[in-house]
Protein backbone atom coordinates (compact mmCIF):
# COMPACT_ATOMS: atom_id res chain seq x y z
CA UNK A 1 0.00 0.00 0.00
CA UNK A 2 1.36 4.01 -0.69
CA UNK A 3 2.12 5.42 2.24
CA UNK A 4 -0.46 7.62 1.66
CA UNK A 5 -2.89 5.84 0.59
CA UNK A 6 -6.12 6.39 2.89
CA UNK A 7 -7.56 3.79 4.86
CA UNK A 8 -11.21 3.25 5.36
CA UNK A 9 -11.90 1.83 8.64
CA UNK A 10 -15.50 0.95 7.57
CA UNK A 11 -17.28 0.32 3.79
CA UNK A 12 -19.56 3.59 3.29
CA UNK A 13 -23.23 3.06 4.05
CA UNK A 14 -26.07 4.86 3.01
CA UNK A 15 -27.13 7.92 5.81
CA UNK A 16 -23.88 7.75 8.18
CA UNK A 17 -21.53 10.29 8.37
CA UNK A 18 -17.87 10.00 7.52
CA UNK A 19 -14.39 12.01 7.45
CA UNK A 20 -11.29 11.60 7.03
CA UNK A 21 -8.95 12.43 9.34
CA UNK A 22 -5.32 13.75 8.64
CA UNK A 23 -3.19 11.20 9.78
CA UNK A 24 0.43 9.13 9.89
CA UNK A 25 1.16 6.78 8.41
CA UNK A 26 -2.37 7.66 6.21
CA UNK A 27 -5.49 9.15 6.80
CA UNK A 28 -7.82 7.64 7.88
CA UNK A 29 -11.66 7.28 6.63
CA UNK A 30 -14.20 6.71 9.76
CA UNK A 31 -17.72 7.17 10.10
CA UNK A 32 -18.50 9.48 12.83
CA UNK A 33 -21.08 7.24 14.58
CA UNK A 34 -18.41 4.32 14.83
CA UNK A 35 -15.60 6.50 16.93
CA UNK A 36 -15.06 7.19 20.06
CA UNK A 37 -12.50 9.16 22.22
CA UNK A 38 -11.11 7.38 25.21
CA UNK A 39 -9.80 9.69 27.40
CA UNK A 40 -7.43 7.60 29.40
CA UNK A 41 -7.12 8.12 33.07
CA UNK A 42 -7.24 12.24 33.20
CA UNK A 43 -7.35 11.99 36.69
CA UNK A 44 -5.82 14.12 39.81
CA UNK A 45 -3.25 11.34 40.28
CA UNK A 46 -1.43 11.61 37.16
CA UNK A 47 -2.24 15.06 36.01
CA UNK A 48 -1.78 17.22 39.16
CA UNK A 49 0.45 18.60 41.84
CA UNK A 50 0.37 15.97 44.75
CA UNK A 51 -1.27 13.14 43.06
CA UNK A 52 0.11 9.83 42.75
CA UNK A 53 2.68 10.32 40.25
CA UNK A 54 4.09 13.65 41.28
CA UNK A 55 4.89 12.17 44.48
CA UNK A 56 6.10 9.22 43.06
CA UNK A 57 8.75 11.51 41.49
CA UNK A 58 7.96 11.70 37.79
CA UNK A 59 7.76 15.04 36.00
CA UNK A 60 4.20 16.38 35.38
CA UNK A 61 5.10 19.49 33.80
CA UNK A 62 3.90 18.43 30.72
CA UNK A 63 0.57 17.82 32.07
CA UNK A 64 -0.70 20.88 32.28
CA UNK A 65 -0.60 21.44 28.14
CA UNK A 66 -2.16 17.98 27.98
CA UNK A 67 -5.20 18.94 30.16
CA UNK A 68 -5.78 21.83 28.12
CA UNK A 69 -5.55 20.19 24.39
CA UNK A 70 -7.65 17.18 25.51
CA UNK A 71 -10.62 19.78 27.02
CA UNK A 72 -10.32 21.06 22.73
CA UNK A 73 -10.53 17.34 21.72
CA UNK A 74 -13.27 17.16 24.23
CA UNK A 75 -15.12 20.30 23.11
CA UNK A 76 -14.72 19.51 19.56
CA UNK A 77 -16.22 15.79 19.65
CA UNK A 78 -19.45 16.65 21.69
CA UNK A 79 -20.29 19.16 19.98
CA UNK A 80 -19.70 16.35 16.35
CA UNK A 81 -21.83 13.79 18.34
CA UNK A 82 -19.17 11.89 19.33
CA UNK A 83 -19.17 9.42 22.21
CA UNK A 84 -16.67 10.57 24.62
CA UNK A 85 -15.50 7.89 27.57
CA UNK A 86 -13.35 8.35 30.42
CA UNK A 87 -11.23 5.78 32.04
CA UNK A 88 -10.66 5.52 35.28
CA UNK A 89 -7.96 3.70 36.95
CA UNK A 90 -7.48 2.43 40.59
CA UNK A 91 -8.43 -0.03 43.13
CA UNK A 92 -10.80 -0.22 45.77
CA UNK A 93 -10.20 1.78 49.13
CA UNK A 94 -9.00 -1.47 51.11
CA UNK A 95 -6.64 -2.40 47.03
CA UNK A 96 -7.90 -5.87 47.50
CA UNK A 97 -7.93 -5.28 43.34
CA UNK A 98 -4.93 -3.90 43.28
CA UNK A 99 -3.40 -7.31 44.39
CA UNK A 100 -1.04 -8.80 46.59
CA UNK A 101 2.77 -10.12 46.58
CA UNK A 102 1.58 -12.99 44.41
CA UNK A 103 0.29 -9.90 41.57
CA UNK A 104 3.18 -8.78 39.25
CA UNK A 105 1.09 -5.38 39.91
CA UNK A 106 1.54 -5.31 43.77
CA UNK A 107 5.91 -5.27 42.85
CA UNK A 108 5.30 -3.03 39.61
CA UNK A 109 2.59 -0.35 40.69
CA UNK A 110 4.80 2.37 41.43
CA UNK A 111 1.55 4.03 43.41
CA UNK A 112 1.65 1.29 45.50
CA UNK A 113 5.64 1.28 46.09
CA UNK A 114 5.50 5.07 47.02
CA UNK A 115 2.50 4.21 49.41
CA UNK A 116 4.85 1.05 51.44
CA UNK A 117 7.52 3.57 51.06
CA UNK A 118 5.27 6.30 53.03
CA UNK A 119 2.68 4.65 55.13
CA UNK A 120 0.80 7.97 55.78
CA UNK A 121 0.05 8.06 51.88
CA UNK A 122 -1.81 4.44 52.42
CA UNK A 123 -5.70 5.30 51.44
CA UNK A 124 -4.77 7.78 48.90
CA UNK A 125 -3.08 7.09 46.41
CA UNK A 126 -5.49 5.73 43.61
CA UNK A 127 -8.56 4.59 45.81
CA UNK A 128 -11.75 4.75 44.59
CA UNK A 129 -13.62 7.74 46.48
CA UNK A 130 -10.43 9.77 46.67
CA UNK A 131 -9.18 13.04 45.16
CA UNK A 132 -6.70 10.84 43.43
CA UNK A 133 -8.92 8.80 41.77
CA UNK A 134 -10.92 11.65 40.37
CA UNK A 135 -11.07 13.26 37.20
CA UNK A 136 -9.01 16.73 36.91
CA UNK A 137 -11.66 19.32 37.48
CA UNK A 138 -11.17 21.05 34.22
CA UNK A 139 -12.42 17.59 32.17
CA UNK A 140 -15.49 16.99 34.00
CA UNK A 141 -17.65 14.46 32.25
CA UNK A 142 -20.53 15.76 30.70
CA UNK A 143 -24.19 14.28 30.59
CA UNK A 144 -24.25 11.56 27.79
CA UNK A 145 -20.28 10.76 28.38
CA UNK A 146 -19.34 7.25 29.69
CA UNK A 147 -17.00 6.25 32.68
CA UNK A 148 -15.03 2.56 32.91
CA UNK A 149 -13.24 1.74 35.89
CA UNK A 150 -10.06 -0.08 35.31
CA UNK A 151 -7.65 -1.71 37.86
CA UNK A 152 -4.43 -2.41 35.60
CA UNK A 153 -2.54 -0.85 32.40
CA UNK A 154 -4.29 -1.75 29.62
CA UNK A 155 -8.30 -0.34 29.81
CA UNK A 156 -9.76 -3.33 28.40
CA UNK A 157 -8.32 -5.78 30.72
CA UNK A 158 -10.94 -7.30 32.89
CA UNK A 159 -13.37 -3.89 32.38
CA UNK A 160 -16.33 -3.16 30.28
CA UNK A 161 -15.05 -1.18 27.98
CA UNK A 162 -15.15 -3.24 25.17
CA UNK A 163 -18.91 -4.05 25.88
CA UNK A 164 -19.17 -0.60 26.28
CA UNK A 165 -17.83 0.23 22.98
CA UNK A 166 -19.16 -3.15 20.94
CA UNK A 167 -22.90 -2.10 22.39
CA UNK A 168 -22.69 1.26 20.38
CA UNK A 169 -21.36 -0.03 17.19
CA UNK A 170 -17.90 1.89 17.61
CA UNK A 171 -15.05 0.47 15.57
CA UNK A 172 -12.26 3.51 15.76
CA UNK A 173 -10.95 4.69 19.05
CA UNK A 174 -9.39 8.28 19.33
CA UNK A 175 -7.18 7.89 22.59
CA UNK A 176 -5.93 11.14 24.17
CA UNK A 177 -4.79 11.19 28.26
CA UNK A 178 -1.61 10.17 30.25
CA UNK A 179 0.66 7.95 30.18
CA UNK A 180 1.59 7.58 26.62
CA UNK A 181 3.58 4.99 27.32
CA UNK A 182 2.01 2.82 29.87
CA UNK A 183 -1.78 3.04 30.18
CA UNK A 184 -2.54 4.79 26.49
CA UNK A 185 -0.02 2.22 24.45
CA UNK A 186 -0.98 -0.61 26.56
CA UNK A 187 -4.73 -0.09 25.51
CA UNK A 188 -4.03 1.21 22.23
CA UNK A 189 -2.08 -2.37 21.84
CA UNK A 190 -5.12 -4.44 23.19
CA UNK A 191 -7.55 -2.73 20.76
CA UNK A 192 -5.72 -3.86 18.06
CA UNK A 193 -5.90 -7.25 18.60
CA UNK A 194 -9.69 -6.94 19.11
CA UNK A 195 -9.83 -5.20 15.41
CA UNK A 196 -10.43 -1.79 17.16
CA UNK A 197 -9.19 0.54 14.88
CA UNK A 198 -6.86 2.97 17.15
CA UNK A 199 -5.74 6.82 16.60
CA UNK A 200 -3.62 8.07 19.21
CA UNK A 201 -3.42 12.04 19.29
CA UNK A 202 0.38 12.98 20.03
CA UNK A 203 -0.06 16.18 21.17
CA UNK A 204 -2.90 15.49 23.69
CA UNK A 205 -1.17 12.32 25.17
CA UNK A 206 1.74 12.58 28.21
CA UNK A 207 4.50 9.99 28.54
CA UNK A 208 5.73 9.15 32.26
CA UNK A 209 9.80 8.95 31.99
CA UNK A 210 12.18 9.83 29.77
CA UNK A 211 11.32 11.94 26.67
CA UNK A 212 12.09 9.21 24.68
CA UNK A 213 9.44 6.89 25.67
CA UNK A 214 6.91 9.41 24.16
CA UNK A 215 8.72 9.03 20.63
CA UNK A 216 9.00 5.67 21.53
CA UNK A 217 5.36 5.28 21.37
CA UNK A 218 4.32 7.23 18.37
CA UNK A 219 6.93 4.62 16.27
CA UNK A 220 5.13 1.71 17.38
CA UNK A 221 1.73 3.14 16.99
CA UNK A 222 2.52 4.67 13.90
CA UNK A 223 4.42 1.33 12.24
CA UNK A 224 2.24 -1.33 14.11
CA UNK A 225 -0.65 -0.97 15.93
CA UNK A 226 -2.81 2.17 14.61
CA UNK A 227 -2.62 5.59 13.64
CA UNK A 228 -0.62 8.77 14.77
CA UNK A 229 -2.70 12.39 14.39
CA UNK A 230 -2.93 15.83 16.12
CA UNK A 231 -5.06 18.10 17.92
CA UNK A 232 -5.45 20.78 15.74
CA UNK A 233 -5.90 17.84 12.99
CA UNK A 234 -8.60 15.88 14.91
CA UNK A 235 -10.18 19.51 15.66
CA UNK A 236 -10.65 20.57 12.44
CA UNK A 237 -11.25 17.87 11.17
CA UNK A 238 -14.46 16.90 13.40
CA UNK A 239 -15.04 20.81 13.94
CA UNK A 240 -16.28 21.04 10.40
CA UNK A 241 -19.14 18.80 11.08
CA UNK A 242 -22.26 18.78 12.92
CA UNK A 243 -24.49 16.02 14.17
CA UNK A 244 -26.91 16.34 10.86
CA UNK A 245 -24.35 17.77 8.17
CA UNK A 246 -25.53 16.48 5.04
CA UNK A 247 -22.12 17.35 3.13
CA UNK A 248 -20.45 14.52 5.59
CA UNK A 249 -23.30 12.03 5.02
CA UNK A 250 -22.96 9.53 2.49
CA UNK A 251 -26.03 9.42 0.59
CA UNK A 252 -25.50 6.25 -1.70
CA UNK A 253 -23.16 3.69 -0.96
N1 LIG B 1 -2.30 5.78 33.35
C1 LIG B 1 -1.09 5.26 33.26
O1 LIG B 1 -0.48 5.28 32.19
N2 LIG B 1 -0.54 4.77 34.40
C2 LIG B 1 0.80 4.49 34.50
C3 LIG B 1 1.34 4.02 35.66
C4 LIG B 1 0.56 3.67 36.85
O2 LIG B 1 -0.67 3.70 36.82
O3 LIG B 1 1.19 3.30 37.85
Amino acid sequence: MSANTTVNSSPAVEGKRYVTLPARPEPLRVAVDETAIVVIDMQNAYASPGGYVDLAGFDISGAAGAIDRVAAVLDTARKAGVQIVYLQNGWDPDYAEAGGPGSPNWHKSNALKTMRARPELHGQLLARGGWDYEIVDALTPQPGDLRVHKTRYSAFFNSQLDSTLRARGIRNIVFVGIATNVCVESTLRDGFHLEYFGVMLEDATHHLGPDYLQAATVYNVEKFFGWVSTVPDFCGTFGQIADSDPATTIRSP
